[in-house]
């Protein structure tokens, strides 16, 4: 078996390199490439692991024909294109918690230097000035710390500043009641917070939502002398309008780790009285460095090699635990996507999948993408489990999902029922022996049955002499059977026969069959 390719394309621990190797990846370490050396060489790859620098454009991801997984060691995801890369079926993953302390220390040391203005009296000293007189700080101790995010990274920035004896006070819609009361914070209203905070500091990703979070008309609302933080993302607050309270002193000082474009090679900020700055440094220790390049290479070695699935942004997870438990599932919920998707006469408008028995107890996120993955392969060859639920949104098709605990005949079992030109119909399969699939019924028939890579469907009315007629009529096209399965709502009444063969059917043979006496419909199915 050929080992997957990945391309490292930023700088990053070695750790990573070496975890690729020793987990069955073959890896190139490229940093510093310019995107057209990168357009160049992408299509060699299977996985892509990369920081901040990198930007994984559509216009990249147009020319990584191989790629299946992209991985970010850390945690902001901005420079990846993520809708692409999913209607690409290429997963995107991070590692959501290897640099957060780093991070929130970064915004601590910011804080302090703000309190005591330690880089520019740093900037005197050296420069012969002694500023003793010039430079009055203010103390930590007693200030209010207001926090715009509180996630993991503010979290810890609340931590470590009730340990420096602030009162914290957070702004975030998503945080509980619960969860303030456990981490020792006062949930206020953004107006609240821009009236009460001596000290600001921003802790959330950058969204259509938090772009500009902190406006000229939110700097206006603040405390007048406020020091604000931002080691999240640029954008998060309006430079210019923060370069003008910066001037007027509304704004005491800021500190700014990021910026709206990076590299910041030249910025009205740097002038401004109070501002200091770090070049994007949020994440850069040597431990946190070492925890997410360890972590990207695991979890992409991971995928690449074993199909597990942990921290994608784009597609469910799943744990090392499920996906052995899950895995004949998939197998199970492609095949019976594929095969609606190879009998559904017409646009297919919704699907419903049902899990029932030991099914219904696993994780049914995966399942679903997997169904959907077969059923989309009517439209298009490149689908796989990312795409195929932006695929199936595109074209509008309706997807539920049923879950039922209780067992019936089977003790496992998953179905799907879709609605189309003809109507509803369902197909449904189980496992048989833990892990072969097993077509357990069709189009509302009782059949049993593996798929298998070449089949042949009938629906005919059952008469008698028809099996005999099949048979010869496929040995006269040179055809050999495997197995035949027949399934019938009575006696007499409509038949389906699924015939596993040893070559595709073709069309002559199609054909031919329709016009056997009793026939209803034929076609060939391949999964
Ligand atoms: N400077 C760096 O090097 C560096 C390093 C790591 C992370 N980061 C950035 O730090 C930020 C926070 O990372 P994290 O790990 O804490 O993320 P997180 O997802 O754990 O937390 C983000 C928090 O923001 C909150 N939020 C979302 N929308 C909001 C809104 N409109 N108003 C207020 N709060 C809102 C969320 O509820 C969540 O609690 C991210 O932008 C990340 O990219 C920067
Ligand atoms: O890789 C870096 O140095 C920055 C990481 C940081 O911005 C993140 O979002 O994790």
């Amino acid at each position: 078996m050929t080992k997957p390719k990945v391309l490292i394309s930023d700088k990053m621990d070695p750790k990573a390199a070496e975890i690729f190797a020793a987990n069955g990846c073959e890896v190139d370490v490229k940093p510093g490439m310019t995107p057209e050396e990168l357009k160049a060489v992408i299509g060699e790859y299977d996985g892509l692991a990369i920081r901040s620098a990198t930007k994984v454009t559509e216009d990249i991801l147009e020319a990584a024909t191989n790629l299946k997984v992209i991985g970010r060691a850390g945690i902001g995801v901005d420079n990846v294109d993520i809708p692409a890369a999913s209607a690409r079926g290429v997963v995107v993953m991070n590692t959501p918690f290897g640099n957060s302390i780093t991070t929130a220390e970064h915004a601590i040391a910011m804080l302090f230097a703000l309190a005591r203005q330690i880089p520019m009296a740093d900037r005197e000293t050296k420069a012969g000035e002694w500023p003793k007189s010039k430079y009055m700080g203010v103390e930590l101790t007693g200030k209010t710390l207001g926090l715009v995010g509180a996630g993991n990274i503010g979290s810890i920035v609340a931590a470590r500043a009730l340990g420096l004896r602030m009162k914290v006070i957070a702004f975030d819609p998503y945080l509980t009641a619960d969860r303030a009361v456990e981490m020792g914070v006062e949930k206020v209203d953004l107006d609240t917070l821009l009236a009460r905070a001596d000290f600001i500091t921003l802790h959330t990703p950058l969204t259509d939502e938090t772009r500009g979070i902190l406006s000229a008309e939110a700097l206006a609302k603040t405390k007048p002398g406020v020091r604000i933080v931002n080691c999240a993302r640029g954008g998060l607050i309006d430079e210019a309008a923060l370069k003008d309270a910066l001037d007027s002193g509304q704004v005491g000082g800021a500190a700014l780790d990021v910026f709206e474009t990076e590299p910041a090679t030249a910025s009205p900020l740097f002038d401004a009285p109070n501002f200091i700055c770090t070049p994007h440094l949020g994440a850069s220790t040597t431990e946190a460095q070492v925890n997410v390049a360890i972590q990207v290479a695991e979890q992409m070695a991971d995928y690449l090699t074993t199909g597990g699935i942990t921290n994608a942004l784009n597609v469910p997870s799943l744990s090392a635990e499920e996906a052995p438990k899950l895995k004949p599932y998939m197998a199970l919920a492609e095949q019976l996507g594929s095969l609606v998707g190879q009998i559904a006469t017409g646009n297919i408008s919704s699907v419903a999948i049902e899990v029932e028995g030991a099914a219904a107890e696993l994780n049914q996120k995966p399942i679903t993408a997997a169904v959907l993955a077969g059923i989309m392969g009517r439209y298009s060859q490149s689908v796989n489990m990312v795409n195929a639920p932006y695929l199936a949104k595109e074209r509008g098709l309706e997807v539920s999902e049923i879950r039922n605990q209780r067992e019936g005949t089977y003790h496992t079992l998953l179905r799907v029922t879709y609605v189309a030109e003809k109507g509803k119909r369902s197909v449904a399969g189980t496992l048989f022996g833990s892990d072969a699939p097993r077509l357990v019924e069709l189009a509302g028939v009782n059949i049993e049955a593996a798929l298998e890579k070449e089949m042949m469907y009938i629906v005919n009315e059952d008469t008698p002499g028809f099996i005999g007629r099949i048979g010869s009529l496929l040995g006269d096209h040179g055809i050999n059977i495997g197995n035949f399965n027949l399934g019938r709502r009575a006696a007499t009444g409509e038949a389906v026969l699924l015939l596993s063969v040893d070559q595709p059917i073709g069309q002559d043979v199609i054909d031919a069959a329709c016009k056997l006496e009793s026939v209803k419909r034929v076609k060939g199915l391949s999964f």
